[in-house]
């Protein structure tokens, strides 16, 4: 008889009541001391989305969802586990012996890197939750779950809570403890919420716990991913830091999260040589060689022809051993590049041809181009064995950007049919323009379950109507949640406009910056982010910041990933505490001691300016943002204005006279009706003018915030016509 999930941890805590036979153990029970050894593990029934009072998803029960294809493989998920166990060496959702236990107990602690050193008590306390009491919240669907007040109020299963504890979280943001009940109801969800507020940890939370409590087939096929989640974020530094804080909250709890992106190396170590000792952003690498440090080029060389052991030989017996000797001047430089040149062409040779064999070693094997105009290395494609072998032994959670995903699929290394749990990070950045395609393959073209199947969650910060309508092709009756407003900056970001000219900008930033020196004696650790258009803007404004003595760095798209990489890790560490970022750095990157965000350049949309600001005023910690606009912003004037107001912030009388001259821009999302985005787009009348009701025959509207309530609060203040209006 099947056993609930409450059951299955007493039971296997009590092995006299549990089933002689070997039967599945959910992963976060395995490894744990046993009072008899010989008692066999307890076991569980799936418990997925479906048995968690989710009233419409019926799991693998939804009729004619797509066909014949899902009623085959809800049979299959059934009967996978009764009987318990049986299979592979004590089971194992991936099918390896015995491969989660070895994993686990090989798993790296990840509380103590040292990149993630912990909170201390101090900072920890320093959250200021108080900001977010009195937030506006509203939610609209059917029947919404109730909002949690603790982490105690969720079950999410002991050592979940152990890791929220590890994480010194205290109690759930506001964000988190409306999402986790609604997630852990098996419902689908949009929801949106301020920047640095945690909805990271409130798609994490549920996605882990329901891994855990579920019972999964084993993957249909070796050498390929079936992952049970899939989140999706648009950039590899945000995809990166989702996997290491996902790695976090399922830390001993036998859930594998794997992270995958486009553009990093195979091999770490070789990267480094290449990237940091030959050629990384051109000028750090070409000054290393001019100042005598080794360029291992020959090194590297051998490594990638010894493991890939294809084609690579020629360039390898031309080139090995050589190292780049100190003191080359601009000959012997221009001569290195023209090596390195030759081998990339050869390196993307070796790589195509192991593109059509693909049994051939994948250690290693990597194609790199040059970039003539920057005379540097670039990673053009990598194929990242790591990667590739991290996905063989088994994974849970995916999480990826959607270009890295495409690739993968095509070349069949993931399949995402057991896809349970769906997550878009920075969901309306992901539904726009650039990203809509490739979500759409991902989503409805390849393998992955239908909506009402799989369970589908959008988190943003701002939700654009016309995005909101984009999204909801991949939901199935949704609940939509707003936490503050929506497309709204927090309060907790000092807001400043000043009116600079194009030609004044550097030297108005170094002000600035002088200022902010003399100001932060005592606080070494200020980082400051400074937000530029273009690319090119940005190497030019990093070299000149350089030249005047402040330490800068630089990220954006046409960077390689290790020079990205380097970048953020220098900032973040505070070695050069000053960031020059195009827009690749705008959304969900959590960077500690962010205090100042200078929009040197302003964008032409207002969600990303909420987005580039919310890099700072964090988590209940507040932040500076200064933004120099001039006439070449005016279409920006009105939103920029509005969205002052709405957080409080003091509007300068020049900008109010701007604002009155334009018409609105800088948001599709303000054009017309109501502003910042406003609310749910189902409850707009248009929408169910003519069309099918959403709701199933009258929309049943619930603010799902009991206590203080918006209506309370200054929201709705003179002159704004808030979201909530
Ligand atoms: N319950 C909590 N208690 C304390 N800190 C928390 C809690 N939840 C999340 N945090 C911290 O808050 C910070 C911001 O979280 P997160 O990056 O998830 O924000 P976000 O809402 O996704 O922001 P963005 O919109 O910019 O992507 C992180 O440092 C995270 O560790």
């Amino acid at each position: 008889m099947p056993m609930s999930w409450a059951d299955s941890v007493s039971a296997a805590e009590n092995p006299a009541g549990a089933p002689a036979k070997s039967a599945y153990v959910p992963p976060h029970l395995r490894n744990r001391p046993s009072t008899d050894p010989l008692a066999g593990p307890a076991q569980v029934s799936y418990a997925g989305a479906a048995a968690l009072g989710n009233n419409d998803h019926s799991g693998y029960g939804v009729p004619n969802v797509v066909g014949s294809h899902w009623s085959g493989q809800r049979n299959e998920y059934q009967s996978s586990y009764s009987g318990g166990g049986g299979g592979r060496g004590g089971g194992g959702w991936n099918g390896r012996s015995g491969g989660w236990d070895r994993g686990r107990d090989r798993e790296i602690n990840p509380f103590t890197d040292e990149d993630n050193e912990p909170v201390s008590e101090q900072e920890s306390s320093a959250i200021n939750f108080d900001a977010y009491e009195d937030i506006p919240v509203e939610t609209s669907g059917d029947n919404v779950p109730p909002p949690v007040n603790t982490f105690a109020d969720i079950d999410l299963g002991e050592a979940v809570n152990e890791n929220i504890r590890r994480c010194k979280y205290v109690k759930p943001t506001p964000v988190q403890r409306h999402t986790i009940p609604i997630s852990l109801a098996g419902r689908d969800l949009m929801a949106c919420a301020q920047t640095g507020s945690g909805k990271t940890a409130a798609f994490c939370f549920p996605i882990i716990s329901g891994i855990m409590r579920g019972q999964f087939p084993r993957p249909p096929r070796p050498r390929m991913a079936f992952p049970l989640a899939l989140i999706l974020s648009p950039t590899r530094e945000l995809s990166c830091q989702i996997h290491d804080e996902a790695k976090k909250f399922s830390y001993q709890t036998g859930v594998k999260v794997v992270v995958a992106y486009g553009g990093a190396p195979i091999n770490q170590q070789s990267a480094v040589i290449r990237s940091e000792t030959v050629v990384p952003g051109s000028k750090v690498g070409l000054d290393n060689l001019r100042e005598g440090n080794e360029a291992e080029l020959g090194q590297g060389l051998v490594e990638v022809g010894e493991s890939s052991n294809y084609n690579i030989n020629e360039a390898r017996e031309k080139h090995e051993g050589q190292k780049f000797k100190h003191k080359m001047g601009p000959q012997a430089v221009d001569e290195s590049l023209k090596i390195l040149e030759d081998l990339a062409s050869k390196f993307l040779e070796s790589f195509k041809q192991w593109e059509e064999k693909p049994e051939i070693s994948q250690d290693r094997v990597y194609a790199t181009t040059v970039n003539p105009r920057r005379k540097s290395i670039q990673s053009a494609e990598t194929v990242k064995a790591n990667e590739l072998r991290e996905l063989e032994r088994g994974v849970h959670i995916l999480v990826a950007t959607p270009g890295r995903l495409v690739d993968l699929l095509e070349r069949a290394r993931v399949s995402l049919q057991m896809i349970r749990y769906l997550a878009l990070d920075e969901a309306d950045r992901m539904l726009d323009m650039g990203f809509e395609p490739q979500i759409r393959k991902i989503v409805q073209q390849m393998d992955m379950p239908p909506p009402g199947v799989r369970q589908t969650m959008l988190f943003s910060a701002t939700f654009p109507k016309e995005i909101q309508r984009l999204a909801s092709d991949f939901l199935s009756n949704y609940i939509f949640l707003a936490v503050g407003r929506v497309g709204s900056s927090t309060d907790l970001i000092v807001q400043r406009v000043e009116y600079v000219q194009e030609t004044d900008k550097r030297s108005h930033l170094m002000d600035l910056l002088h200022a902010q020196r003399e100001n932060s004696v005592h606080d070494k650790q200020a980082l400051t982010l400074v937000f530029v258009e273009t690319k090119k803007g940005a190497d030019a404004l990093e070299h000149w910041l350089c030249m005047n003595g402040f330490p800068a760095t630089a990220i954006h798209g046409d960077r390689t990933q290790q020079e990205r990489e380097y970048a953020l890790r220098s900032f973040k560490t505070g070695n050069t505490p000053i960031l020059v970022a195009t827009d690749v750095a705008a959304r969900g990157l959590d960077i500690p001691h962010v205090a100042h965000v200078v929009n040197f350049d302003l964008p032409n949309d207002i969600d990303d300016y909420v987005h580039r600001i919310g890099r700072t005023g964090r988590a209940g910690k507040t932040g500076l943002a200064t933004a120099f606009f001039n006439e070449n912003n005016s279409s920006l004037a009105r939103s920029l204005s509005d969205l002052m107001q709405e957080a409080n912030q003091e509007v300068p009388a020049w900008l109010s006279r701007f604002a009155a001259r334009s018409t609105y821009g800088g948001g599709k999302n303000r054009r017309g009706g109501a502003r910042f985005g406003a609310r749910d787009f189902r409850r707009d009348s248009s929408y169910n003018r003519g069309a099918t009701d959403y709701y199933g025959g009258g929309a049943n509207m619930s603010s799902g915030y009991a206590s203080g309530g918006y209506n309370n609060t200054s929201y709705g203040a003179a002159c704004v016509t808030s979201a909530w209006d």
